[in-house]
């Protein structure tokens, strides 16, 4: 259902006030021609009543002429940031960046963060913003989960579908998603409430099986039949199946990038309020499908990029899996029991 402005300026008055906002602060508002302008109108007077000055920037689209789709994450790396030295000064000169239009995966965003800036990226539609608005109760599950992934130096992950992938952890942080930037250079996605990590590189070895239902971003479909991902050595070396199959293929070899291959990022949704069911409401183009990525007990696994974490793999290729059903273990301790996320113990900070 839509938001009203009024509902909306009190949800970003509250996460920009989880964001620490003060009174003075500098704060830089990014957008392109997928901006959803109430999302614009609303921050900015969400912004100007806590005190900040706001600064917005309006960023030329770029890539056209390489991508597939029109999905922020359909084509990554370089951004209407690129070579923009005004644009990025304004950036580097904020206490927050509110990005309006998705700069993850840039060489662009991990400068801005290294400068000390805060970043908070919010890129879906009002009614999913307000509905995942994220609580301090979010943060606490999302930083239980970050030690248990942090202390751990094995995930094995499998399903009745047949997945049976084991990743080495170790060489990466997790990169914890509680959606809201409060500290000095930290980066954080509302909506969202999930936990990922990077496996060590070249030490993913298994088979991933996306089952029936299970949804392929930024593909944006519903898989109708398994697709079976070979992964030796950190990369994936075959995909298998039908029609889904075959489109993934046809999406990653547009890119003509072996890195496309390499795994990302791996982790598990823990926001209750995400859906799994949520994008089969919309139309494609109207969500970058949060929900899928953040519901509660998937195994999410991507392909392409480690920028996040301090690579340099900066394939312009990523693919996001969440998976339902999934089981994964730490050094051999449950976390999800088939798609179900095991009691942590939030409580001890
Ligand atoms: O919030 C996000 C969005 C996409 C992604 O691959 C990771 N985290």
């Amino acid at each position: 259902m839509p938001v009203s402005d009024y509902d909306l300026c009190e949800a970003w008055k509250h996460v920009l006030g989880l964001c620490r906002v003060n009174r003075g602060d500098n704060v830089t508002i990014l957008t392109d021609r997928s901006t959803h302008p109430q999302n614009l109108r609303a921050a900015t007077i969400a912004l100007q009543s806590l005190g900040a000055v706001v600064t917005r920037i309006d960023l030329q689209p770029v890539d056209a002429e390489k991508a597939l789709s029109r999905d922020a994450f359909g084509y990554l790396g370089t951004t209407p940031l690129t070579g923009n030295e005004a644009a990025l000064a304004a950036c580097l000169a904020s206490d927050l960046v509110v990005d309006l239009m998705v700069l993850l995966f840039s060489d662009e965003q991990q400068k801005i963060l290294e400068s000390g800036t805060r970043i908070l990226l919010a890129a879906e539609p009002p009614e999913i913003l307000v509905r995942l608005i994220p609580t301090e109760v979010d943060k606490a599950r999302v930083n239980a989960a970050a030690r248990l992934l942090e202390a751990a130096s094995r995930m094995h992950v499998t399903s009745d579908a047949g997945t049976d992938v084991v990743f080495s952890l170790g060489q990466y942080p997790a990169v914890k998603e509680y959606g809201f930037a409060e500290e000095r250079g930290r980066w954080d996605h509302w909506p969202s409430g999930f936990i990922l990590t990077w496996p060590n590189e070249g030490h993913s070895n298994g088979r991933i099986v996306i089952d029936r239902g299970d949804i392929v971003l930024p593909l944006k479909r519903y898989a109708t039949g398994p697709i079976t991902l070979e992964i030796k050595d950190g990369y994936v070396t075959s995909i298998s199946g039908g029609t889904d199959a075959e489109l993934l293929r046809e999406f990653m070899e547009s890119f003509n990038d072996r890195e496309g291959y390499a795994m990302s990022h791996v982790g598990w949704g823990l926001q209750d309020r995400a859906k799994w069911s949520t994008l089969s409401f919309y139309d494609r183009e109207q969500t970058i499908g949060m929900d899928a990525r953040a519901f509660a007990g998937n195994f999410l696994f991507s392909l392409g990029p480690n920028l996040e974490v301090g690579g340099t793999r900066n394939t312009a290729c990523h693919v996001d899996v969440p998976l339902r059903g999934c089981s994964i273990t730490l050094d051999g301790k449950a976390i999800v029991e088939r798609g179900i996320v095991l009691n942590m113990n939030v409580e001890d900070q």
